[in-house]
């Protein structure tokens, strides 16, 4: 596979962008935190884990199985430490400029590795960095705008988009944190994705016994086997996940790194959230 320019030679007017997005609906694939870096050490990728999950994206559109694919990554190691070291979460924001720089900047250096591995397997994937484009209204839990036209037009234009948990303006709050579960709703929503994968280091949504639930269509009735994440996580781990992904129209999965191949190929993995 090669760079899209090869299949297009680019919109220059407004006509061939709209043209551009109204396209397949996409597939939305969050690469956890958890997965592509070792989540308690500052910083450090688990490049392997990344490896293959790059290997399986590439060949899931080298095959036809997906045709329009935006991933999202999380913090791991490189937002959450941060994050957490200067008090920042998706609740209690930051004026101080040099705090945010700390968050954004690890998120635009483990961007920079999930890009560069993706572009090495033939990936056209591009950058998009959320604290550029979103802001978030006033209160806790405010709504989170995100302007979704960029995304779409690199999409219609046959781009791999790639967004990331990152730093968002925050009315009254200066900056606070928006999770890549909260960036996955917002595009799945705007763009009408087929699809959702969100794919951890748990195989799935783990029962009281430590079984992978099927399937979820209310938060209740797994609400108490619903922790926060075992390491440094500043956006509330798989409960918040379930709760917002519980809000979507297309059917999500939860799964583990043996999920993601299976899941690409449009079958079942992990637990369906619908
Ligand atoms: N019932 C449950 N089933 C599965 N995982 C659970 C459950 N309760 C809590 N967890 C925790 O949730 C974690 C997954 O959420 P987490 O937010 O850490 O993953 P992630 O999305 O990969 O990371 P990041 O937020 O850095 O992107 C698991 O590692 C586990 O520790
Ligand atoms: C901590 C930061 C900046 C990113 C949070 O995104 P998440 O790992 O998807 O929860």
């Amino acid at each position: 596979m090669t760079g899209p320019g090869a299949a297009r030679g680019g919109a220059d007017d407004a006509d061939d962008a709209a043209d551009s997005e109204a396209g397949a609906p996409p597939v939305v694939l969050k690469l956890g935190g958890s997965l592509i870096t070792e989540k308690d050490r500052p910083e450090t990728l688990d490049g392997d884990a990344l490896d293959a999950a790059c290997d399986a994206v590439a060949d899931a559109l080298a095959a036809g199985d997906v045709d329009r694919l935006a991933v999202v990554h999380g913090g791991g190691s490189f937002g959450h430490h941060h994050a957490s070291e200067h008090g920042v979460s998706t609740t209690a924001g930051t004026r101080d400029a040099d705090a945010v720089a700390a968050v954004h900047g690890a998120m635009k250096r483990l961007n920079a590795h999930v890009l560069d591995r993706l572009r090495e397997r033939g990936v056209p994937a591009v950058p998009v960095h959320p604290l550029s484009l979103a802001a978030r209204a006033a209160g806790t839990g405010g709504d989170l705008d995100l302007p979704l036209g960029s995304t779409a037009t690199l999409l219609g234009e046959g781009f791999v988009p790639v967004l990331h948990g990152d730093g968002v303006a925050t009315a009254g709050d200066g900056v606070t944190v928006v999770s890549g579960d909260e960036l996955v709703v917002e595009l799945a929503a705007g763009l009408g994705a087929r699809r959702v994968g969100v794919c951890s280091t748990v195989p799935g949504v783990l029962d009281g016994d430590g079984d992978v639930i099927d399937a979820i269509d209310e938060f209740e009735a797994v609400a108490d086997a619903l922790g926060a994440s075992d390491a440094t996580d500043v956006s509330g781990g798989m409960a918040a996940k379930v709760r917002e992904l519980l809000a979507l129209d297309a059917p999500a999965h939860v799964f583990g790194a043996e999920g993601l191949a299976p899941f690409l190929r449009g079958e079942d993995a992990g637990t369906r959230i619908d």
